[in-house]
């Protein structure tokens, strides 16, 4: 039994459609012990995406961007966010889309990319699944500023730090995005051999 058996749309209401959509749908689930309960849920639907760590093994390097973040400020954010390179699929392949995204937002030309994992970020109120990438770099490989586009507001910054100096920026709470931990997390676990302790 798919669990779609387990679920009986009954209405679904468009809240609002500008940028992404938001629904509220009101359905009919099936409880583990066979009885039927009502619930309304809303979605936020703004597509799937893409992110990616970029790492060098040999200078024990990754690259991350910092950029402003609206939702996060409004929730006491009071500095610009540091990240992996990410971005909406719209419609494109994740592969294709995180190459072209890095490319945007870093000058890092890509040309081969490991998908190591995907994830729901927010499961609870947003749809988006988000695919998780891997890829290695060299200085050589940045082929332009990056930055994002500017007429869509996008003005984005490009660092290098060492894994170690990125664990310790986790921990000191200079880092504060679910995607860029986790990816981090990764390379700790399994792109880069010993790391070092990050708070010594
Ligand atoms: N006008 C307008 N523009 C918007 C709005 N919301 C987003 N945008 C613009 O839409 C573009 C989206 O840029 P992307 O690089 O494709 O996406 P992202 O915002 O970086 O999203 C990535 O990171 C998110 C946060 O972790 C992820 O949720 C998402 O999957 C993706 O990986 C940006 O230029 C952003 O300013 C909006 O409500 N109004
Ligand atoms: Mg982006």
């Amino acid at each position: 039994m798919s669990v779609a058996d387990r679920v009986r749309v009954e209405a679904v209401k468009v809240l609002s459609e500008d940028w992404y959509v938001l629904k509220k749908t009101t359905f009919s689930y099936q409880r583990q012990d066979g009885s039927w309960q009502r619930q309304s849920r809303e979605t936020y639907d703004r597509g799937n995406g893409a992110t990616i760590l970029l790492y060098d093994p040999g200078r024990r390097t990754v690259i991350l961007t910092r950029q402003f973040r609206y939702p996060a400020f409004v929730n006491g954010c009071d500095d610009l966010l540091i990240e992996t390179p990410a971005g909406l699929l719209d419609n494109a392949s994740p592969e294709e889309r995180i190459k072209a995204e890095t490319e945007e937002e870093t000058g890092f030309r890509i040309q081969q990319v490991r998908r190591v994992f995907e994830a729901y970020m927010s499961p609870g109120s947003v749809t988006e699944k988000l695919f998780f990438f891997v890829a290695t770099y060299r200085p050589g490989d940045r082929i332009g500023e990056g930055g994002g586009h500017e007429a869509e507001g996008e003005d984005i910054d490009m660092l290098e730090v060492t894994i170690d100096e990125a664990l310790a920026m986790i921990a000191r709470g200079e880092i504060r995005d679910g995607k860029t931990i986790m990816l981090l997390q990764y390379a700790a676990l399994h792109l880069f051999g010993e790391v070092r302790n990050a708070r010594s």
